[in-house]
């Protein structure tokens, strides 16, 4: 990213005024500018804060050391082995907290992109994120890492871990808005009491979409401490998801996050470890992200559905989840429950905030049948910081309170 820096740095606005000394009547002016830290020794690490329907994104725009690898993928891995201590100190307290999320932009090695991008949470780096890639469009047009924003709508090619995303960008008298993305390829992997197949190895249950292998009908339940025999949907849309009516547990996505954040956790614990994901593409995206309660509303109706995420530590997310919202919509249309370019609007449990989704085309991935979904919804900035670690503070590296 180190081409990019300079112009990040000044951003939308251009260059802020520096100053040193405080007076009162700074305090009380509306005048901008740019506050200067006492002299220090430590790295430095600059963000710019975003949120989308509630949920967080920081995107670090200066101050990391470069990611080697040959392509996205890679480089998430080499972040995750090496430089695994500046997440912690971005996402964790104090600078972050324990839902925080942030973005790293990275060279992408497709010719066709604008920009690639590494996502990390609480406790790694995910392989997809629609609420950052929504932030992400407008940041790209308004930071000017595409060169000729267009009006009515500014397109920005995103490399993500799980490909090649498309957004497009409201634009209109140098002002972006809202935004919409087309997905990877997103598919049903496991659908409750549909038709897949299954076997059993090394105590792992391996489930195959409909139609791929053969037509066995399995009941895909797992076992899950504290609730027993639990049916569950999984889909990938960029990450793989589990899917589960809240009501399952007793509760609806609006109770208590601590109920449900237990309840999900429980159905992630017991999915990972008694199914075996696949992904045609790498081994790295076959991995269950997280897993979202539903409020059950699956049929088409112009009414929102509401739903609650909860992935990677127990992190919740405070939007309607992009990827999720994804996977939902590969899943709806897989039961036949949806059709193409039929928009539906997603709700989040926590905040109330709305994302809206539709399947715009039929594709596959691999082996399995899958859908391109168009996912839309609004980010707005919080603010910019420039994170500071002095030597002598013995919590500098972050730390995590749950
Ligand atoms: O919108 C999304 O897809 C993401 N939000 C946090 C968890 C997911 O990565």
């Amino acid at each position: 990213m180190g081409h990019h820096q300079q112009a990040l740095i000044t951003g939308p606005q251009g260059p802020a005024r520096d100053i040193w000394m405080l007076t009162p009547s700074d305090i009380t002016s509306s005048s901008e500018m740019e506050l200067q830290l006492p002299p220090h020794e430590g790295i430095e690490l600059s963000v710019v804060d975003m949120h989308t329907g509630g949920e967080p994104l920081r995107i670090i725009v200066a101050g990391y050391p470069e990611v080697m690898g040959d392509c996205v993928l890679s480089k998430r891995r080499y972040a995750r082995e090496h430089l695994d201590h500046l997440r912690r100190v971005l996402m964790h307290e104090p600078r972050g907290h324990y839902d925080m999320y942030g973005a790293l932009i990275v060279d992408s090695e497709m010719p066709e992109a604008d920009l690639g991008v590494l996502f990390m949470h609480n406790e790694g780096y995910s392989t997809m994120c629609g609420h950052a890639v929504i932030a992400l469009g407008r940041f790209a047009v308004d930071y000017k890492l595409v060169k000729e924003p267009r009006s009515p709508e500014t397109q920005v090619n995103i490399h993500c871990p799980c490909g090649l995303v498309k957004a497009f960008v409201e634009y209109s008298a140098g002002k972006t808005g809202a935004v919409r993305f087309l997905s990877v390829p997103a598919f049903a992997f496991a659908t409750g009491g549909r038709s897949s197949c299954f076997y059993t190895n090394c105590g792992q249950v391996v489930l195959y979409p409909a139609g791929l292998i053969n037509d066995f009908t399995p009941d895909e339940t797992v076992t899950v401490e504290g609730f027993g025999e639990v049916t569950v949907d999984i889909s990938y849309g960029g990450a793989f998801y589990a899917f589960v009516d809240a009501q399952r547990f007793g509760l609806d996505v609006r109770s208590k996050t601590r109920d449900l954040v237990d309840a999900a956790t429980a159905v992630t614990k017991a999915v990972k470890s008694q199914v075996k994901l696949h992904h045609p593409v790498s081994d790295d995206l076959a991995f269950l992200y997280g897993t979202i309660l539903t409020d059950g509303r699956d049929e088409f109706s112009p009414e929102p559905t509401a739903n609650i995420c909860v992935f990677a530590e127990a992190q919740v997310d405070r939007s309607p989840t992009g990827s999720g919202v994804t996977a939902r919509v590969a899943l709806q249309h897989h039961k036949g429950l949806i059709q193409l370019n039929q928009t539906r609007t997603f709700q989040s449990g926590a905040t109330g905030s709305q994302f809206t989704g539709k399947a715009v085309e039929e594709t596959r991935c691999g082996d399995f049948r899958a859908v391109v979904v168009e996912v839309a919804g609004r980010a707005f900035y919080t603010g910019v910081s420039r994170f500071v670690q002095e030597p002598e503070d013995q919590l500098a590296h972050g730390f995590l309170l749950k």
